[in-house]
């Protein structure tokens, strides 16, 4: 059911790209179905190019025969389509889950729109039950957490930090090479002062809060899609 919801939502936001746009490409299971829908696209003659959010979107991308660039390359993106862990009505997203959120909000920001894809259950009164992800540098690993552990604390948030660990147990590694340590928060209050103050703390190289970058959700319900912001 979910999966089906996810295409649905996918599929909605392929209708959105036309010919000529430089396109973001997410990351995840919903991103996937938005990918196979511009390969179906493309191989009926769609001309688009795609900055892919991570490496398996990148293969993934090459398969469906999209053609693809850097970001180097193409600094400009009209559109980026990508799902998300949690959104609120006010479209601040948390991202990370499949440990992308780097490359993910790199692309996002250097894209003119940014939709969000999704199955409804991803929409939340109030952020924080989705662990947040906080991508940090392999060094000083022990010191950064503490840092962090001290600044929630400090704004009298609760919940324990946990190192991300791959199915044989050793630490997950991202495309760029960090690990992530997932906070457990249960809610995220002032999702603002959390995202500035986590940037401050040297190791951390990104979070998963994503603030000011979503335009637009297309939400795929049981009852149908529902579409937040402009799409
Ligand atoms: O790092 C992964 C990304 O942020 C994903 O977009 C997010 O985890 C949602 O993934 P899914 O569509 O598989 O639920």
């Amino acid at each position: 059911m979910s999966d089906t919801l996810k295409r649905a939502a996918a599929e909605r936001a392929a209708q959105l790209v036309t010919d000529g746009m430089r396109l973001g490409l997410g990351t995840g299971s919903t991103a996937a179905h938005f990918v196979a829908a511009i390969g179906a696209r493309v191989r009926g003659g769609l001309k688009v190019v795609g900055v892919p959010t991570s490496e398996a979107t990148r293969e993934q991308a090459l398969r469906e025969g999209i053609s693809l660039s850097t970001l180097d390359e193409t600094p400009d993106l009209d559109l980026t389509v990508d799902g998300a862990d949690e959104l609120d009505d006010d479209l601040r997203l948390i991202k990370g889950g499949g440990g992308a959120l780097l490359r993910e909000k790199i692309v996002a920001s250097s894209s003119q729109r940014m939709i969000v894809i999704a199955d409804g259950s991803k929409r939340v009164p109030k952020l924080g039950r989705f662990p947040l992800p906080i991508e940090v540098v392999p060094f000083g690993l022990t010191a950064t957490e503490r840092a962090i552990a001290r600044l929630l604390d400090s704004l009298s948030m609760t919940g324990e930090l946990r190192l991300r660990r791959a199915a044989d147990g050793a630490p997950y590694v991202t495309d760029g090479g960090h690990f992530i340590l997932d906070a457990h928060l249960g809610r995220i209050d002032k999702p603002n002062v959390l995202a500035s103050t986590l940037n401050n703390i040297p190791g951390v190289v990104e979070h998963g809060l994503f603030l000011g970058l979503a335009t637009g959700a297309i939400l795929a319900t049981a009852d149908g899609l529902v579409e937040l912001g402009q799409l």
